[in-house]
């Protein structure tokens, strides 16, 4: 089966974007996973399926596999990507337009120069809202923030503001993400047992009180060159801890964004790349897949 797809990227975090309203895909983990893979796929750090709505008051839906394969509920830089494809490909001339996410209805809006504006919908801030176990752990107040601490399993502890953007982060502040253990601690955070749906592990390096450097390990794809949700859950944690005011610019790997946010409205600008657009045969690209060795355990 041949499927028309867009390679595409939010500030370096990429994406294989597919258009499910004129062509009838049926996703599977396995399928996103091959689509995902950078030597036998094509190469994305999420797969992005741009579908007809259920909501009534939603222009399309769209859904969001991270590279392992897993469905997630929300990804900040996929939703600008949306836009663009959806403008480009000719699927909707509307702007702003009303995008129908697993959690929700965000609006987003193209401006002329291709930026994106995204209303990035509810934030919440519970350890029930990101599935976290907090039995025996201690915590303390950092003003309006809760920072739970973290044993890990390398005998580290980690001090993690969490945040829900839909969905789960759990952010530290460091003093310099260069130096920041993100290839170590990332997946020991992002799948610790406590996380019960795991958990995408933001490093933040407050530079003032409106600038920020971002890295983070997510959950199911390991560490981007960027994340729109995180670069969210990191500014919010900021200025709960009375650390950022709003707006806040976030220089990521893969470049800068720039979050606003009122305690009522979040909302995050930046950029949406096409790269190139291309057919692949997905029947084909599963079988050679299914030839590569499993991982070592
Ligand atoms: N890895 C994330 C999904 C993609 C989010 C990220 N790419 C963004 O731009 O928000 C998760 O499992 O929750």
């Amino acid at each position: 089966m041949i499927w028309n797809f867009s390679k595409m990227h939010g500030a370096g975090n990429d994406f294989v974007v597919l258009d499910g309203v004129r062509q009838s895909i049926d996703m599977t983990p396995q399928r996103a996973r091959a689509l995902a893979d950078r030597h036998f796929g094509i190469g994305a750090d999420q797969i992005l399926l741009v579908q007809a709505p259920h909501h009534p008051e939603a222009d399309f839906r769209y859904r969001i596999f991270n590279s392992d394969g897993s469905e997630v509920e929300h990804c900040g830089n996929g939703a600008r990507c949306f836009v663009q494809f959806v403008h480009e490909q000719g699927l909707s001339g509307r702007n702003p337009l009303r995008a129908e996410i697993a959690t929700g209805l965000l609006t987003l809006d193209q401006a002329a120069n291709g930026e994106v504006t995204v209303d990035m919908g509810q934030t919440r801030f519970e350890p029930a809202d990101v599935s976290f176990d907090t039995q025996g752990l201690a915590s303390r107040a950092c003003a309006a923030d809760t920072l739970w601490t973290l044993p890990l399993p390398n005998n580290t502890t980690v001090d993690l503001s969490l945040v829900a953007i839909s969905n789960p982060h759990a952010v530290q502040q460091v003093a310099d993400v260069d130096a920041a253990p993100v290839g170590e601690q990332g997946p020991l955070i992002e799948s610790h047992p406590r996380f019960a749906r795991r958990v995408n592990a933001g490093f933040m390096q407050i530079v003032d009180r409106r600038t920020i450097r971002l890295r983070v390990y997510e959950r199911g794809a390991g560490e981007t060159l960027a994340c729109g949700t995180g670069a969210c859950a990191a500014v919010v944690a900021g200025i709960r801890r009375g650390l950022l005011d709003s707006p806040v610019q976030v220089h990521t790997r893969g470049g800068p964004l720039t979050i606003s946010w009122n305690a009522t409205q979040l909302t995050m600008s930046g950029p949406a790349i096409t790269v190139f657009n291309g057919q692949v045969d997905i029947d084909a690209l599963t079988h050679s897949l299914n030839l590569k060795e499993p991982p070592k355990p």
